[in-house]
């Protein structure tokens, strides 16, 4: 894709800012003519009042030049004004979309994208984009213009100046085009490659713990250390390429100029230059020096934009696959019945392996309580991310009162449907918003939302977060790591309780609790679940207890649906699972 392509989908984004931005653009353009009018000034003051000694208009183009002068400045400060703040504007624009799009994202781009890549697409590349709006994009318009006017001045002056000029920055469009070749692939190379070391910074701070454990904190390092390195090697080629550049820009300007000094000197010589006009070409090589020399560096700015735009629209661009449906259905008459009816799945990133499921089939009636035992890996979990649309099943139906989930808004869905996950996740907030989370509807601070809160704490048994230093408003740290594994998961567990849906899918909820808590939750939990559909992933009998009937989940099917006395009575592949997780809770 063209760099003007790729810098004109930004435009939407930019398109509140148009107006200050255009406004910029002119008082740069403002500045730039009347920075072109001085060598114009002097040549009429040297081909004039100064040849014929007219002391009134020389103090005139004395305060012409002067006021040229001051309106540049002017105007220069006047485009910094203008710019500033819209730059920021859209930075703030883009960012807001791209975290919205993550939000939307399916789970399975998330899966396969690393988090420091996303990162530094987020902080990195929005943040190019926003220096090139503040400053690239109007200088570069501004310089090229100033060139383009500067160098019709001098055709103006003698046909002979233009041509030297134009002939002279022939080199500069070629080491341009060469330079984007070039330059394009490195720039992409060092932004990619700084997300794989923001990736590898993020992974092992998360893993500190597991890190110094195991003493590997010089293996990380060293691991680090080769990423590092291969980022600096890509920078060294990229300053080596930015350098040539850069000289070019600064020498090429200099021997152009100094090949329309000798000819102008010539052409003065011969009668076909006034003084004037030779005096002012001077001037106007002086205010096209820097528009000149700047351009290398605009020029690598303007690709390195051009990539972070690119990296930046990846993530656009990539399909968001569980949306709400065209038509939405609505649920009247919630009843709470969810079917799974000859699902079949594969994970995304495992197309053409044989399906994890092969054909679920399985009804958990209104209020019912249904436990979910199979090996370990044979898609148990799998089975918890289905019904709130986590993933879509690749066969099949998921139900929720007759309707196929998918029909549903998603909105609607997850209002219906909670999931507290195996791995309790919190986030950097007091307990009270980690645990109202999915209640929208409440005001965090309200005695309505206090009730629930307090509710949900009771059932499980997560009243240790009242003895925190500022009880339920304590925050509870990056990931709540301030709190052990056990806490973390009865205030996830209390989140999904205050969330109150009509189908709880709880994927192995107490496992991180002992023996007494458990009893204790399990009592509160059967109150709860006493009105409330529940599939729970069962690796404890004492979680199996719970339950209303058993479902095996053996070879990606369910194989067996029942009570646990008829299980055992009946289902071979039931007497063996639960004769291993007894095993397991013994050795527990
Ligand atoms: N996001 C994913 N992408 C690809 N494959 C996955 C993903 N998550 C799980 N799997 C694979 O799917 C299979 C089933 O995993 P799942 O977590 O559902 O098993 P499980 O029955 O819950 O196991 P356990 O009892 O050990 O928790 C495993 O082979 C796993 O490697």
């Amino acid at each position: 894709m063209s760099t003007a392509r790729a810098l004109a989908r930004l435009f939407p984004f930019a398109r509140p800012a148009l107006p200050r931005l255009i406004g910029g653009a002119l008082v740069g353009l403002g500045a730039a003519v009347a920075s072109l009018l001085i060598p114009l000034v002097l040549q009429w003051a040297v081909d004039g009042p100064i040849t014929s000694g007219n002391r009134t208009q020389i103090l005139w183009a004395t305060l012409a030049v002067l006021a040229l002068g001051v309106v540049e400045a002017l105007m220069v400060f006047l485009r910094r004004r203008f710019v500033m703040t819209p730059a920021a504007g859209i930075e703030y624009r883009v960012r807001q979309a791209f975290y919205e799009r993550l939000q939307q994202l399916p789970v399975a781009f998330h899966d396969r994208w690393q988090s420091g890549q996303l990162l530094s697409r987020m902080m990195q590349d929005i943040g190019t984009i926003r220096r090139w709006l503040a400053f690239g994009l109007i200088l570069l318009l501004i310089n090229v213009l100033t060139i383009v006017i500067g160098s019709v001045l001098l055709f103006r002056w003698h046909w002979a100046l233009g041509a030297v000029f134009v002939a002279c920055s022939i080199p500069l469009w070629i080491l341009g085009y060469r330079f984007e070749q070039r330059y394009g692939v490195l720039s992409r190379r060092s932004q990619d490659q700084s997300g794989d070391l923001a990736t590898a910074v993020e992974e092992s701070v998360h893993g500190i713990r597991v890190l110094k454990a195991f003493g590997r904190g010089s293996h990380a390092l060293s691991q680090f250390t080769r990423r590092a390195e291969t980022l600096r090697k890509t920078e060294m080629r990229k300053a080596s390429e930015m350098g040539l550049l850069w000289f070019s820009h600064e020498l090429v300007p200099i021997l152009a100029l100094g090949a329309c000094f000798i000819t102008g000197v010539w052409l003065a010589v011969h009668g076909l230059l006034t003084v004037g006009e030779l005096f002012a070409f001077f001037a106007m090589a002086a205010a096209l020096q820097w528009p000149m020399s700047s351009l290398g560096y605009l020029y690598s700015l303007l690709i390195d934009t051009r990539t972070a735009t690119d990296r930046v629209f990846d993530v656009f661009d990539a399909p968001v696959t569980i949306t709400d449906p065209a038509t939405p259905r609505t649920i009247t008459e919630p009843r709470g019945e969810l079917a799974f009816r000859g699902v079949r799945f594969h994970y995304p990133d495992a197309a053409g392996a044989p399906d994890l499921l092969t054909g679920v089939d399985l009804v958990l009636r209104p209020g019912e309580t249904m436990a979910v035992v199979g090996t370990t890996g044979s898609g148990k979990t799998t089975l918890t991310t289905l019904p709130t649309r986590l993933f879509d099943v690749t066969g099949g139906a998921v139900e929720l009162d007759g309707v196929d989930v998918r029909e549903l808004r998603l909105e609607e869905l997850r209002r219906r449907i909670g999931v507290a996950f195996e791995e309790p996740i919190l986030f950097s907030a007091s307990v009270r918003e980690n645990v109202l989370l999915g209640r929208a509807d409440l005001d965090p601070m309200s005695p309505e939302a206090d009730a629930v809160l307090a509710e949900a704490l009771d059932v499980a048994q997560a009243g240790f977060a009242t003895e925190l230093p500022d009880g339920v408003d304590t925050e509870v740290g990056e990931e709540g790591l301030s709190l052990s594994g056990g806490q973390r998961q009865r205030l996830a567990l209390a989140r999904v309780v205050a969330a109150a849906p009509d189908v709880l899918v709880l994927d192995d909820p107490l496992s991180a609790l002992d023996v007494d808590t458990e009893a204790l939750v399990e009592a509160a939990l059967r109150r709860v679940l006493a009105n409330t559909t529940a599939l729970i992933v069962a690796h404890r009998p004492s979680t199996v207890a719970m339950a209303d009937r058993v479902a095996v989940l053996w070879d990606g099917r369910i194989e067996a649906v029942g009570t646990h006395a008829e299980l055992l009575r009946e289902n071979e592949h039931y007497r063996y699972l639960i004769a291993t997780i007894d095993q397991t809770e013994d050795r527990a």
